[in-house]
């Protein structure tokens, strides 16, 4: 016969418990069994994420197996992690501001601060807008994994609620919707790692149609502004990679970039202002709310255009795996492609989500190039080890960059890693809490709540990473980073929703900085002038980073077997061999 208890959160008042009915077979299993079930109902009850951490008591007396709760005619009390539950602490806040003032503009540093004083989960309010930020990578695996418990679902809160867009499927639409399953479905193959290899060339050729602008600024002597050239740069590979469009941005050292490139860059700085701002800045009928608007009906217009004139490879229909490495740009992919049912992917959905992956592509790419070259100017001897690396690859102006040539350049990856750890352009992804929930460590969550794993933050968090704020790529060697937990490091996000453009950025990548860093010389203009990030924008992105890019004349010659003895033993020396 099935009993009912009754059951209360420990840290709330037990007049707050339920009666909760229990299997009536629960004593007769084996003990390990029986906790097991009993642990998977309250957990149903309470919304308990991790059953694993549950644990009961009554009139102080731990309950220790299912007897015991099972003879208790007392109300019995929950507890997680061995503790009560509580409320997500936060600062306390203005009248109407709420955390505004605490929180911009150094959000980053600000984030921090609130991190050291309130622990690894808490909450702030800005102008009516409620979201939580975590730095701790087990909450962001539970976050992130698409879950009766989370979801990517773009509430008011959310920070990408006002260019929220559900045609497009893919990163302005909530996961649960027929969009975001067609277009994740038609969209990963394209950007596969084979797809994206038969991309490589196309690549080559758009780093290097951009030396004559370099050149050209090097021989002026001049030093230039590394965030607006690497914009023009990343959006010109996805330009030419997703839309079929060629920008034209390195005609001249001046062309501009393409009307197309500065409607979406606005976009994202208005979103950022609007979303900080919360929801009555987002209804105002003039102003940011109205230019977004205008915005989004031309980017609609180029759209059109670009599915109209696409390039393609041919007109035959082709499977999803073959059309991906065969297209010539993903317009053209995505025109061809059918599933097994002979589906494609629909007209409607196909404009909006290559716009997504344009804009998801060139702001995040051209912020990542740009703190690149921010370290290359500024963290000793990386210009010259990435380099080296190179020579010793017998790397020359002629060489044809393939992914096996870039997958040798080991150096390379952790320079790009250590980058991404320290200065990763995404920051904020947010996902919803489906249901009033319990997450570990106790804190409550009301459903609604929208949870931003804070990547920079899991990123630089010290109690997983030492001395987080050290530039240091040969930590990505140590046997720390590579036992760290699996959502240490994410700059791409994880789950069903992370980066689908991963493959792609990174090749790019390692195609773009080789070449650039063979043939010239980055230095900083001015050591002494702070490089601050734009605090304003979507993404982590440099202001005011300005470069002289010198053209290489002499080059190193190869290391010698007697320099990779000697940088062996001085390996040894510092305890850095997986030996010691
Ligand atoms: C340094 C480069 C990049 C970084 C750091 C990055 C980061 C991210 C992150 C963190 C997300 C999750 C966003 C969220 O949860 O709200 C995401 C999603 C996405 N990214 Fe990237 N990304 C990069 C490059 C690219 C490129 C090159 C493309 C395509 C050309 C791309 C296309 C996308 C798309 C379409 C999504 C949405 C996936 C979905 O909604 O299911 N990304 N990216």
């Amino acid at each position: 016969m099935a009993t009912t208890k009754q059951f209360y959160l420990f840290g709330e008042d037990p007049s707050t418990c339920r009666d909760i009915e229990l299997p009536s077979d629960l004593d007769q299993a084996d003990q390990q069994a029986g906790q097991e079930d009993l642990k998977h109902v309250i957990a149903q009850h309470f919304g308990i994420v991790e059953r694993s951490g549950i644990s009961f008591t009554s009139n102080n007396q731990h309950l220790s197996s299912v007897s015991d709760v099972l003879v208790t005619s007392e109300p019995i009390a929950i507890l997680i992690d061995g503790n009560k539950v509580r409320e997500v602490p936060g600062p306390k806040g203005l009248p109407y501001f709420g955390n505004y003032l605490e929180v911009y503009p150094d959000h980053l540093g600000n984030h921090q601060r609130m991190f050291n004083t309130y622990g690894p989960l808490f909450k702030t309010t800005n102008m009516g807008r409620t979201v939580y930020q975590t730095n701790d990578p087990a909450l962001a695996s539970i976050v992130f994994a698409e879950s009766e418990f989370f979801s990517k679902l773009i509430n008011q809160d959310h920070p990408l609620f006002p260019i929220k867009n559900k045609q497009a499927g893919v990163f302005l639409g909530d996961t649960d919707t027929e969009e975001w399953r067609v277009a994740h479905k038609f969209l990963p193959p394209a950007f596969g790692p084979k797809a994206v290899r038969h991309y490589a060339p196309t690549m080559q050729l758009t780093v290097e149609d951009a030396f004559k602008v370099f050149d050209e600024l090097d021989q002026r002597n001049e030093a230039w502004n590394v965030y607006p050239y690497m914009l023009k740069l990343g959006a010109q590979a996805v330009g030419k990679l997703v839309l079929g469009i060629d920008f034209r941005h390195f005609t001249s050292v001046d062309a501009p970039p393409h009307e197309l490139v500065l409607l979406i860059a606005e976009s994202l700085t208005i979103n950022k202002k609007i979303s900080s701002r919360g929801a009555w800045y987002a209804a105002l009928p003039f102003g940011d709310p109205a230019r977004l608007r205008v915005i989004s009906k031309r980017v609609e217009e180029y759209l059109e255009e670009s599915v109209a004139n696409a390039k393609s490879g041919g007109v035959e229909d082709l499977d999803l795996q073959e059309a991906a490495i065969k297209a010539e740009n993903m317009v053209d992919y995505a025109v061809r492609a059918t599933d097994s049912k002979g589906n494609k992917l629909p007209k409607t959905s196909l404009k909006e989500a290559l716009l997504v992956a344009t804009g998801a592509g060139f702001t995040t790419t051209s912020s990542l190039l740009s703190w690149l070259i921010y370290g290359l100017v500024t963290y000793p001897k990386m210009q010259d080890r990435l380099l080296q690396e190179l020579i010793d690859h017998d790397f020359d102006e002629n060489t044809q960059i393939t992914a096996e040539f870039t997958n040798e350049l080991t150096f390379l990856d952790h320079y790009i890693k250590e980058t991404q750890r320290r200065h990763n352009p995404s920051f904020q992804p947010g996902r919803t809490a489906l249901r009033d929930l319990i997450l570990p460590g106790g804190y409550k969550l009301p459903e609604g709540s929208v949870v931003i794993p804070a990547l920079h933050h899991i990123h630089n968090n010290p109690a997983i990473w030492d001395n987080p704020a050290l530039f240091n790529p040969d930590r990505w060697d140590t046997d720390a980073v590579k036992g760290r937990h699996k959502a240490a490091y994410i700059p791409f996000a994880t789950g069903p929703r992370s980066c689908i453009g991963f493959n792609f950025a990174l090749q790019e990548i390692k195609v773009f900085l080789p070449k650039l860093v063979y043939r010239y010389k980055f230095e900083r203009e001015d050591v002494h002038q702070t490089v601050e990030y734009d605090p304003m924008f979507q993404l982590i992105r440099p202001n005011d980073l300005y470069v002289r890019a010198t053209r290489r004349t002499e080059w190193p010659g190869k290391t010698t077997k007697q320099q990779v003895t000697e940088k062996e033993g001085c390996r040894y020396v510092r305890g850095e061999h997986s030996f010691l």
